[in-house]
Formats: structure tokens, C-alpha cells, sequence
């Protein structure tokens, strides 16, 4: 091989060794560049990761302030918004149905028909992709509903129907979370799957609380029901069962049309119809409904609102009297309007709601309107209502029947029983603004509420003068006339009014004017109190008498400053004490029940003064159960019509006009007030307070009490059954021993009078001045002996008389005993020694001058004088021929006849018993001790006694022992 060949390979040879050489290097090079860009390549991916994992963490930590501060704006908002509901809905309106009951408000509440489904906050999917498999979402809901519910424990407590909140939000479509759970997992997968850590902390997961969805009805407007049948009805029924438990039972009215259902619909409400608070009207009657309903608005409207306010709801607010009920009328159905009815519905749901007229409407087409709230009916969430926009709302389900016509029943049964009370508080002026009016022109109170609203002022004034006050025993008439007074007497001051309180019927009624043992206080415009004076008819002439002796002083008062009435006088005699003087006589029909002269002077004096008494300012109130037959009244028709203000109770008979029968239909507390003689245009129907309450009586009493002038003293009480005692009597305490000039007063009783007078016979030196006290009651002819003895004692010194007390009679021993020891120095004898009194006495009656000093001989029993003939003409020569000597026998006989012996027989003169008491003796057995035409008119009654002095009384009087005690 050629050289050159052989260099020629050794040349290549090199060449491809150099290459070899060169392109190692290059692969190295190469190797080198791809581990440098392997090494960045991991740098970046792990820069990359790590800033990835940094967003994500700062994007979670967004994420859940963004949603915490959405669940606790959420949770507040509906925090707010329960809570309003609450004041919105309170009681009956919002309770759920297992604990509802009614609890009448003060004002009308929106009612709740169902909840509001809130949306929730999305649950952050960081937290929940953080979480282990088993704790997905579901699951993650279902522990977080777990844990609302645990948290909200009371709430669902309260509310029985509420499901679970996670099966609430499977149903709600609208919620940010709605989406499938395979959707967050995906959309969260990082490059590296690697799941990225949370850097946000737990969920604060506070559950909104339950909001009501309420409505509107009562003092707003009216509610249209659309949508689901039977969902609709219990919207209604849960309505109607609300708007009743939410108000008095009565002050809600309803009115159902149910023409598809004949009032089906409405079943569960019937018990209310027996009290006529739940009215039906047939299928035909639509038209007259919605006439009715436009009438009571136009109505309320004039009469009721009558430009003052703008609605009832106004008028409540201004007054906080509510005089109207709330007309709820319920239609449901019916299906084509007439154009007629068409515009009576269109008026009501104008112009209603002002006037308390509302409407819930079913099944008729209604355009919205202002104050129309419509609900959407429907199962499940699926309902809405009007005012809630686009929440969904869930209906509560219709309250049970059972709950419905209880409570339905009890609506019944109260409202049957009548309205609840009013207070006498309401009738009186503010407290520190008593005794402001002048009763010049006359006197005017109010008496209470009318149906329609304003108050109703009675005055008693010239016209009308005088009441006539009547109604069936249980009525109220006291308790009209305790409200009548408490009106008067917080207006006008004591110097300004007076009262003379008379009552008939058995009890005490008027004794709480006057100071008691258990309250000294009394009322200070009260003057004279009678009670218990049933078998004192005598205590009403009396007091008929004062009263005329009044009239007849203001009378003449008049005369002499030349006026006409009592306005004019008390302008011309400013100093005067002229007050309107108001006499209230209850049961005023005893008085005028007999046919004898008790009655026959009591009419003729009540006629004098209801003519002439109008305008003297002296006025008569006649109250009685029953003033149909009471003759002496409806004899006189000149005496009736002055009683031109008539006030009737219910059921009250003849007492208004024949032609106006508003008393017949009158509700229990409630009275006609008519002050044009019961003409039946002039009839004011009242709601009267309840005065009867002695507490609040009291309050009243004790404050003007204490405003009382202090000159001013407390009312004579005139109680027919208290015994009287001597010692109370002024008359006994006014006696002052030594006056030797007058002659000796005895005393016998107290005279059923106006004033507390004893009755009294005056002792003179002078024929016949003796006294016999007649009949078999031992106790009192003692009481009337004693009482006779004490007084007597109590005007001489022990020398200055002789008293000699002879007991003939062993039952009255120890009361002539006790005589004896009350009368220092006075002599004792018993029938054993009475001869030597009497042969004393009557030398000393037979002899020729009188006697330095009196002597009284009390004889107890002295039909039983022993001694025979001899010493019964003693006797009689004493009685005879004493008292002109100063000697004067007090005797005891135990009948008529019996003094008719002692006095001498039959044939006898009966002038030397100048006076007597009668007991238990008849009036007949009297005449012959009663001068002058027949017999007094005494029918004997226990502890009464017939004082007769011949030498000052025209007439017999009525007198009651002192009590011995
Ligand atoms: N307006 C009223 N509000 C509440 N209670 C009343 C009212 N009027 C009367 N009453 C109560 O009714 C009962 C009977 O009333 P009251 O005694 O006044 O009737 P009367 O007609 O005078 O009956 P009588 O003649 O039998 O005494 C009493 O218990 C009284 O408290």
C-alpha cells in the first residue's frame, strides 16, 4: 500500500479522532446545558407551586371573611328583622299554633300566616375539599344544620312545624351553594392535584334567625287569598283565629259569605255564632252584605270619625277608646261580580280599613290596591306573599281544630257575659284637677262611653231638674248612681254641691260615705246618709221635710235680692252658702208604697219640691227597681213630668216613653240616658264604669277627703238598725244641771229625723204634765224610763230634785236598779213599801203650795200597785193634782186599758197623761189618749216607739229608745 495511501488514512485517521474528540466535548457541553436547564426548570415549577399555594391561601383567607362577614351581616339582618316581626306580631298574632292562646292586645298587630326561607351564605369549598371524604358536603350540611338546630333549640321549640334547615336548603334552588359537589372539587384541582392547604380558620356558621312572614289586616286594609284551595283556607282560618285571639272577645266581628260551601268554610268558627259574633249570609245576599258594610263605613265616617280623625285607628290612638268593632268579612267565592257589587267592593276596598271594615277575599278577581296585601297559596315553599317581593315563604299549617272552637267557645262564653268593666277612673277629671267647676248654672258630669264614642254628660241643672232612675233589681242602679256621684263629687267642691242619701232596700250601700270602725273617712259633699230605713219610712218624710224647709229658705233668700233662680242668687250673694243640693232616694218606692199619711205627705211634699225645687238648685234622684207600679207616683202627672231626665238599666219598665223600648235590648252595664222625659229621639245609650269596687272607691274618697275644709264635719249616718246611745245624743250632752228658771226636759228617744233630735217632753209645772210609757216589751219601756230618769238628773244637782224609783215588776228589776244607782240620792222602792211613797206623794200633790224643789216618781209597772183601792186613788190624786206641785209620775203601764184603770175606768178623763210612748199598742187602743180626730196610724215595730206630748204635737212622731248601754 502506497505510501501516500497510508498517510492518506493516517490523515483521516486524525480527522476522525479530532471530530470524535470535538463532538465529545460538544455532547458534553450539551449534557451540561440540559442539566442547567433541568435544574432551572424544577426551580421554576417549584417557585411556581409554592406561589400558587400562596394565592390560594390568601384567596381562601378572602373567601371566608367575605362569607363570615355575609353569615353575620345575614344573620343580623334577619336577627332584625325576627325581631321586629315580633313587635309586629306579639301574642296571639305571632305564637306558634301548639302554645297559642288568645291574648287580646292594645292595639291591632300585623298576623302571622307562615316564614320567610332566607337565602344562606355559600359554604367556602377550601374548607370543605379540606375535609376527609366522609365529611362531604352533604354531610358537612347535615352537621351544620345539626348544629343551628341546636343553637336555635327554642326557636324550634316554639315552632313544631319547622323541618330541619338542611332539608329547607335541598328545596331552595336559589342559593349560591346550589351547585353539584363533583363541580368545587374540579374546579379547585391544582396542576399538581395536590390539594392546597387552608390557610382560613373554622366557619363562623350562625344561623339566621326564624323570620314571620306577616300580614296586614286589622286597622290596615284587606287580604286577598289566591292560589292552593286548601292551603288558602288555612291561610284564612289561621287569619281570622289570630285577628280574634289578638282582640277583646267582641271587637272582632265576622261576616262569612260562603256561597260554594254554605259556610263549610268557615266551619271551625261557629260557636261564635251564638253570640252573634260570627254572622253567615246566604248565597243571595252579597249585595245586602256589601250595602251593610258600605253603610257602616259611611256611618262611622259621619258620626264616629265626624272630621275629627282620619280613622279608627287615629281615634284609638288620640282617646284610647275603641267605639266601633272590627268588621272582618270573609268572601269566599262566588264567583262573577254584578256591577253593583263590583263597586260596593271596589268602595270597601277603598274606604274600609279607616273605618275598621276589612275584607279577606277567596276566589273573587280583586285589581292591587294600596292596603291590599295578596298571598300566594301553596304547599311547601312555593307560597309568596305580596309584601315579601320574591322570598319564598313557608305557610304554617291551620291551627287545629280543637284549638279553634275553644278558643271560639270562650270568645262565645265572654262575650256573652258582656264587656269587662270599665274603671271609674275614666269618668273622673286628672288627680290635682278636682273641685274646679261652679254649679251655678247647674251641675254636669259625665257617666261614661257611648256605643259610638264621645262621652256622655248628663247635667242636672232647671231643665232638667230632677231623675227618675230605674232597672230590675241586679242591674246597677247603685253602682250607676256610686258612678254618678264619684262624677259629680271630683268636679264640684263641697261648697258647690251637697248630697242627701237616702236608701230603702235592705243593706248599707250608702254607709261608705260615711266614716266607718274599719275607714273614718267619708265623703266630704255628703251631709246625711239612711240606711237600712226600710222599716223607717218616717226617715223620708223626714227628710222630705228638711229639704222643703230648705227650698223654702232659698226661697225667701231669693225674694229678698229679687231674683229668680239659684244662678241668679249666687251672683247676687256671693258670700251665700247656696251649693246645689242633689237628694238620691233608692228604692224611693217604699216610701211611697203605703196608703197612709206617710205617703200621702211624702207626694205632696215631693211634688212641691220637684216643682219648685228646679230652680232653688235642689234636685231629686228617684231611683227604684220598678216604677211601673208604684200608684202614688203615676197618679200625679204633674209630679212626673218634672222628673224629666229618665236613665233606664236594662230591662227598666215604663221609666222611658211607652214608645221607646231601648231599654229592652240594652246590654248588661249599660243604662238609657234620656233628658227629655224618654221621648225616644232623646236616648243617649252610656256604658257605665264599675264604681261598686271598694278599693277603687276608697282612692277616690280618700283624696277629696283630705282636700276636705276643715269646718267641715262629717255626715249625719242615719242607720235604722243601730240602738242609739243617750250619750251620743247632742241634746243630752247640751243639758246643765242647776238652771232652775226653765222648766225640766225629759228626754225619750231620738226622733227619726234629719238632724240627731231627742225627743222630748217638757216637764212644766202644770196639769197633765205626766208621763206613761205604754206596753209589754220590758226592755224598752226601761230604755224610755231611764233615759226619762237621766236626762231629768242631769239638769238638777242631788239636792236640787227628788227622784223616787218604784220597781213593781221583778223583770225589771235590774234595770230600775240600775236607774236608781245612776241618780245619786234618788229613793228605791219595791212593792212592799211603795204605800209609804204614795201616801207621801199624795198629801204632798193635795197640798196647797208647790213644792221648793220637783220630785219624779218613775214607777216600773204600775198596773201592778199593790194596796188596792186606797192606793190607786193615791195614785190618781198624784197624777191628778201632782204636776202642778212639781210632782210628776213617770209610769210604766203594761197596756192601754191598764192606765184606763188606774186612771179610774172607762168613763176617766185621760188629761193627766199630758204625754206618752206607745210600744207594743195598737194604734186604735190609743185614741183615747189622742185628742182629736180617731186613732194614730202605729202598727208596733221592734225598738220603735209613739211619742205623743199633747201639749206641743199635732201628730204622733216615731221615736227609738236609747240603748241602755
Ligand atoms: N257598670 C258596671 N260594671 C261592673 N259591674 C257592675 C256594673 N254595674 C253593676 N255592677 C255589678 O253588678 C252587681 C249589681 O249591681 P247593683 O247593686 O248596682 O245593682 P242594683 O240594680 O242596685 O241591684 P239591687 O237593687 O239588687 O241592689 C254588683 O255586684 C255590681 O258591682
Amino acid at each position: 500500500m502506497a505510501e501516500s495511501t497510508k498517510n492518506r488514512v493516517m490523515e483521516i485517521r486524525a480527522g476522525l479522532s479530532h471530530a470524535l474528540g470535538a463532538a465529545q466535548v460538544a455532547l458534553e457541553r450539551a449534557l451540561e446545558a440540559r442539566e442547567a436547564a433541568e435544574a432551572r426548570y424544577q426551580r421554576i415549577v417549584a417557585a411556581a407551586t409554592a406561589r400558587r399555594r400562596k394565592l390560594a391561601a390568601a384567596r381562601d383567607e378572602r373567601i371566608h371573611e367575605i362569607e363570615s362577614w355575609h353569615d353575620t351581616e345575614l344573620a343580623a339582618l334577619a336577627g332584625a328583622a325576627a325581631g321586629a316581626a315580633d313587635r309586629a306580631a306579639p301574642g296571639a298574632a305571632g305564637e306558634p299554633w301548639h302554645s297559642w292562646e288568645p291574648t287580646p292586645l292594645d292595639r291591632a298587630a300585623e298576623l302571622r300566616v307562615g316564614r320567610l326561607i332566607l337565602p344562606e351564605a355559600p359554604v367556602p369549598a377550601p374548607s370543605r375539599a379540606a375535609r376527609p371524604p366522609a365529611a362531604g358536603r352533604n354531610s358537612d350540611l347535615e352537621s351544620r344544620s345539626g348544629d343551628r338546630e341546636g343553637r336555635s333549640g327554642d326557636r324550634e321549640s316554639r315552632n313544631s312545624d319547622r323541618e330541619s334547615r338542611s332539608g329547607d336548603r335541598e328545596n331552595w334552588s336559589g342559593g349560591a351553594w346550589a351547585g353539584a359537589p363533583g363541580e368545587v372539587t374540579e374546579a379547585w384541582a391544582g396542576p399538581d392535584s395536590e390539594p392546597p392547604e387552608s390557610t382560613a380558620g373554622p366557619v363562623v356558621d350562625e344561623a339566621p334567625p326564624e323570620v314571620p312572614a306577616l300580614v296586614r289586616l286589622l286597622d290596615h286594609g284587606h287580604i286577598v287569598v289566591e292560589g292552593d284551595r286548601r292551603a288558602g283556607d288555612d291561610v284564612v282560618a289561621a287569619l281570622l283565629l289570630r285577628a280574634l285571639g289578638t282582640s277583646v272577645p267582641g271587637q272582632v266581628q265576622i261576616i262569612g259569605y260562603d256561597p260554594e260551601n254554605l259556610g263549610g268554610g268557615l266551619a271551625g268558627f261557629a260557636p261564635l255564632a251564638t253570640a252573634g259574633v260570627l254572622t253567615f249570609v246566604g248565597p243571595g245576599a252579597l249585595d245586602k252584605l256589601l250595602d251593610e258594610l258600605v253603610g257602616h263605613v259611611r256611618r262611622i265616617n259621619e258620626t264616629v270619625l265626624a272630621g275629627e280623625f282620619s280613622s279608627v285607628r287615629e281615634l284609638h290612638a288620640a282617646t284610647k277608646r275603641r267605639p266601633e268593632p272590627w268588621r272582618v268579612a270573609v268572601l269566599l267565592g262566588g264567583g262573577e261580580l254584578s256591577r253593583h257589587q263590583r263597586t260596593q267592593l271596589d268602595r270597601l276596598l277603598r274606604t274600609g280599613a279607616a273605618c275598621g271594615v276589612h275584607l279577606v277575599i277567596r276566589g273573587l278577581a280583586v285589581e292591587p290596591g294600596p292596603g291590599i296585601e295578596f298571598v300566594v297559596a301553596a304547599p311547601g315553599d312555593g307560597a309568596r306573599i305580596e309584601s315579601a317581593g320574591d322570598l319564598p315563604v313557608r305557610l304554617d299549617p291551620a291551627p287545629t281544630s280543637l284549638l279553634m272552637t275553644a278558643t271560639c267557645r270562650q270568645i262565645a262564653e265572654s262575650v256573652a257575659a258582656g264587656p269587662a268593666p270599665v274603671a271609674l277612673d275614666s269618668l273622673l277629671p286628672e288627680a290635682g284637677a278636682e273641685w274646679r267647676e261652679s254649679s251655678a248654672a247647674g251641675l254636669t258630669a259625665p257617666l261614661g262611653d257611648s256605643p259610638q264614642g264621645p262621652r256622655v254628660q248628663v247635667t242636672l241643672s232647671d231643665y232638667p231638674p230632677h231623675a227618675l232612675i230605674a232597672g230590675p233589681s241586679g242591674t246597677g242602679k247603685t253602682n250607676f248612681i256610686y258612678a254618678w256621684m264619684g262624677a259629680l263629687a271630683a268636679r264640684y267642691s263641697p261648697d258647690e254641691l251637697a248630697f242627701y242619701l237616702l236608701d230603702f232596700k235592705e243593706g248599707v250601700s250608702f254607709a261608705r260615705f260615711a266614716p266607718g270602725r274599719r275607714d273614718p273617712s267619708w265623703l266630704p259633699h255628703v251631709r246625711l246618709v239612711g240606711v237600712n230605713v226600710n222599716t223607717d219610712r218616717e226617715f223620708g218624710l223626714a227628710l222630705l221635710r228638711f229639704l222643703s224647709a230648705e227650698l223654702k229658705r232659698r226661697a225667701d233668700a231669693a225674694k229678698q235680692h229679687e231674683v229668680t233662680n239659684l244662678a241668679e242668687l249666687r251672683a247676687e250673694d256671693p258670700e251665700g252658702a247656696w251649693p246645689r243640693i242633689v237628694a238620691v232616694v233608692d228604692e224611693f218606692q217604699v216610701l211611697l208604697g203605703g196608703r197612709d199619711a206617710v205617703t200621702g205627705e211624702a207626694v205632696d211634699l215631693l211634688e212641691d219640691l220637684a216643682r219648685r225645687g228646679r230652680s232653688q238648685g235642689i234636685h231629686l234622684v228617684l231611683a227604684s227597681q220598678d216604677v211601673s207600679g208604684i200608684e202614688a207616683l203615676w197618679g200625679r202627672p204633674a209630679l212626673v213630668a218634672q222628673f224629666s231626665l229618665r236613665i233606664a238599666l236594662p230591662r227598666a219598665r215604663r221609666v222611658l216613653a211607652e214608645t221607646n223600648p231601648a231599654a229592652d235590648s240594652l246590654p248588661r252595664y249599660h243604662a238609657v240616658v234620656n233628658a227629655d222625659s224618654g221621648a225616644p229621639e232623646a236616648n243617649r245609650i252610656v256604658r257605665v264604669p264599675a264604681a261598686g269596687d271598694r278599693e277603687q272607691w276608697s282612692a277616690l274618697q280618700h283624696r277629696l277627703w283630705r282636700r276636705r275644709p276643715p269646718e267641715l264635719g262629717p255626715p249625719r249616718l242615719f242607720d235604722g238598725d243601730v240602738v242609739p246611745r243617750l250619750a251620743d245624743s247632742p241634746d243630752y250632752r247640751d243639758l246643765r244641771a242647776g238652771d232652775s228658771t226653765t222648766a225640766p226636759v225629759m228626754l225619750l228617744g231620738q226622733t227619726i229625723d234629719v238632724a240627731a233630735r231627742s225627743a222630748q217632753t217638757v216637764l212644766r209645772r202644770a196639769p197633765g204634765r205626766n208621763l206613761a210609757v205604754l206596753g209589754t216589751r220590758t226592755d224598752e219601756a226601761c230604755a224610755i224610763l231611764a233615759t226619762a230618769g237621766r236626762s231629768l238628773a242631769a239638769q238638777f244637782t242631788p239636792a236640787g230634785a227628788r227622784f223616787s224609783v218604784v220597781c213593781l215588776d221583778p223583770d225589771a228589776r235590774a234595770a230600775a236598779e240600775a236607774l236608781h244607782a245612776r241618780i245619786p240620792g234618788s229613793g228605791f222602792y219595791l212593792p212592799d213599801d211603795v204605800s209609804w211613797l204614795l201616801e207621801d206623794a199624795a198629801a204632798e200633790a193635795a197640798a196647797s203650795w208647790p213644792a221648793d224643789r220637783p220630785h219624779f216618781i218613775l214607777i216600773y209597772a204600775a198596773d201592778a200597785l199593790p194596796g188596792g183601792r186606797e192606793a190607786a186613788d193615791q195614785l190618781r190624786t198624784v197624777l191628778r193634782q201632782g204636776p202642778e206641785r212639781r210632782l210628776h209620775v213617770l209610769g210604766w203601764w203594761r197596756g192601754a186599758g191598764l192606765l184606763r184603770d188606774s186612771l179610774g175606768g172607762h168613763a176617766s178623763r185621760t188629761d193627766p197623761i199630758g204625754a206618752w210612748v206607745a210600744l207594743d199598742v195598737h194604734g186604735s187602743e190609743l185614741s183615747p189618749y189622742y185628742p182629736g180626730q180617731g186613732a194614730p196610724n202605729w202598727y208596733p215595730r221592734p225598738w220603735r216607739a209613739l211619742h205623743f206630748d199633747r201639749s206641743v204635737h199635732r201628730g204622733a212622731e216615731v221615736i227609738i229608745p236609747y240603748g241602755t248601754a
